[in-house]
Order: C-alpha cells, then sequence, then structure tokens
C-alpha cells in the first residue's frame, strides 16, 4: 500500500450497507469489518471523520411516501443516521481505536453536540469522529453532510464508501453497458446526471474544491487502498 496522499478526510459510508445481507437494519459482523477498515485507515496516519447514512433504516422519501410528511420523514433518517454511528462508534472502540459520535442534534442522553471545534479536537487527539444526524436539515441527503463537514473541518477529500467501485455513464445495476469514469470534473458529475450522489453534493464540492472519491466499500481494505490514491475509484475533482 503506497503512502497516502491525504492528510485529513471525511469518510462517508452507505447506510444500506449496514444491513449486510439482510434488507433492513443493522448486521453486526458488516459492521466489525467495516470498523477494522476504518482502523486500518487511520493506523496509516490520514485522520478520520465519518459520516453514515441511514438508507438501511429509513429514507424520508420512502417513509413520505407511506403518508408521513417528508420534514418528519427526512428527521426519521436522521434519526437512523444517529443509531448506525452509535452501532459503528462502539465496535471502533471494541476494537482499541478512540472514537467520538457528534450529532446535528441536541441530545445529551444519547452523544455529544456536533461542533466544528469537537470535531477538530477529536482528530487531534488520533480519534475517529463520527458526524451523526446528517445536516439536522430536511430535504439534504448524507453525501451533502459529507462534503458540508469535510469543509468546515478542513478535509482533503470526501471517500464515498458506496455499493459501486465508480461513477458509470448510467446506473451499472440497471445497465450492463454501463462504462466507469476513472476521472470526472464536478462540473461534468453535475451535467451528467449521475445519480450516484446528489447534485448538491456534487455542486458544494465544487464550490469548496473538494476532491470525492467514489468507490466499493464492499472489498475489504478498499479504504485505506484509496488513501494510498490506488483501487478501482472515480476520482471527481478540478
Ligand atoms: N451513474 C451512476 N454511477 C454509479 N452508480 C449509480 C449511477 N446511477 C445510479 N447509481 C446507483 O447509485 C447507488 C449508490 O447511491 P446510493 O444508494 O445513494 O448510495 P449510498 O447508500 O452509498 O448513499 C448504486 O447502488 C448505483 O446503483
Ligand atoms: O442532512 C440530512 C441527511 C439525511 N437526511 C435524511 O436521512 C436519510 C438517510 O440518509 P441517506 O439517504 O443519505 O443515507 P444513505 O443513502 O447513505 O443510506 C435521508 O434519506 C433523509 O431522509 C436528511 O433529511 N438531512
Amino acid at each position: 500500500m503506497g503512502e497516502p496522499i491525504y492528510r485529513r478526510v471525511v469518510v462517508k459510508l452507505s447506510g444500506e450497507y449496514f444491513a449486510g445481507p439482510q434488507s433492513y437494519g443493522i448486521d453486526q459482523s458488516t459492521i466489525d469489518r467495516v470498523a477494522g477498515d476504518l482502523i486500518a485507515a487511520r493506523g496509516l496516519g490520514v485522520e478520520i471523520a465519518v459520516v453514515v447514512g441511514g438508507g438501511n433504516i429509513f429514507r424520508g422519501v420512502e417513509v413520505s411516501a407511506r403518508g408521513v410528511s417528508r420534514p418528519t420523514g427526512d428527521t426519521m433518517g436522521m434519526l437512523a443516521t444517529v443509531m448506525n454511528c452509535l452501532a459503528l462508534g462502539e465496535a471502533l472502540q471494541r476494537h482499541g481505536q478512540k472514537a467520538r459520535t457528534l450529532s446535528s442534534f441536541v441530545m445529551p442522553q444519547v452523544c455529544e453536540l456536533y461542533t466544528r471545534a469537537a470535531a477538530q479536537q477529536t482528530l487531534g487527539e488520533g480519534g475517529i469522529a463520527l458526524l451523526a444526524g446528517g445536516t439536522g436539515n430536511p430535504f439534504f441527503t448524507t453525501d451533502t453532510t459529507a462534503v458540508l463537514r469535510a469543509a468546515e473541518i478542513g478535509a482533503d477529500a470526501v471517500l464515498k464508501a458506496t455499493n459501486v467501485d465508480g461513477v458509470y455513464s448510467a446506473d451499472p445495476k440497471r445497465d450492463p453497458k454501463a462504462t466507469r469514469f476513472e476521472r470526472l470534473t464536478h462540473s461534468e458529475a453535475l451535467a451528467g446526471g449521475y445519480k450516484v450522489m446528489d447534485a448538491t453534493a456534487f455542486a458544494l464540492a465544487r464550490e469548496t474544491s473538494l476532491p470525492i472519491i467514489v468507490f466499493s466499500i464492499a472489498e475489504p481494505g478498499s479504504i485505506g487502498t484509496v488513501l494510498g490514491g490506488a483501487g478501482r475509484a472515480t476520482v471527481v475533482a478540478g
């Protein structure tokens, strides 16, 4: 594995992936494996903050399709991300890694409130900061949260660890002829309308000059590989 090309990153973990072989909820062995990958990546000397999605429990759009208002559905989705962070935090600590969950919502019995200073402090002390609760606002996604928090804490890149190994010309799960891009500019990603990430996230990354690396979390060790500038991935930058 090569020397890391980033000093501080935000890793966005797919909530959906946390369900493992199940269709819903949290699969413990999947969380333990992801925790191991994060600890190995931290071992390369890179400061790591993590944003976890909530799609394994609730997605606002899906909840609202069943009759709940969209803001309430989105709040349920954001609370789902808190549960995922609590599960991941425990797994990291069990493996000996210092981790601190910081939420966009005030919930003192559950975890601390996210502030930029608290996140910076955790990273400075060698801990992994788990940034829970999304942006705290409905109508956003955890992809946008990852870019927002990366810009706030001065990260060098957003690593989107998802269930595909990059950005394709079309959804690879629907179109077998779709081809993977090695590299795209933010403007090309926006113009292409590639659904692997929402437009707000790409636009904020362009505005803040943040590279986004899209890669598969299913590949064990992929976070460390990507930190070394290698592996199958799409780099969205420039
Ligand atoms: N152009 C595309 N390139 C890659 N993936 C795409 C594209 N269009 C749609 N997708 C789909 O996007 C999904 C990843 O996005 P999403 O479900 O939001 O991930 P996450 O759970 O990591 O937030 C993949 O499952 C893939 O099928
Ligand atoms: O700032 C945010 C982040 C997330 N969400 C809600 O939380 C859900 C879970 O997040 P996301 O869909 O991004 O998770 P993932 O796709 O990574 O599992 C979303 O569907 C939204 O309903 C939100 O309302 N605001």
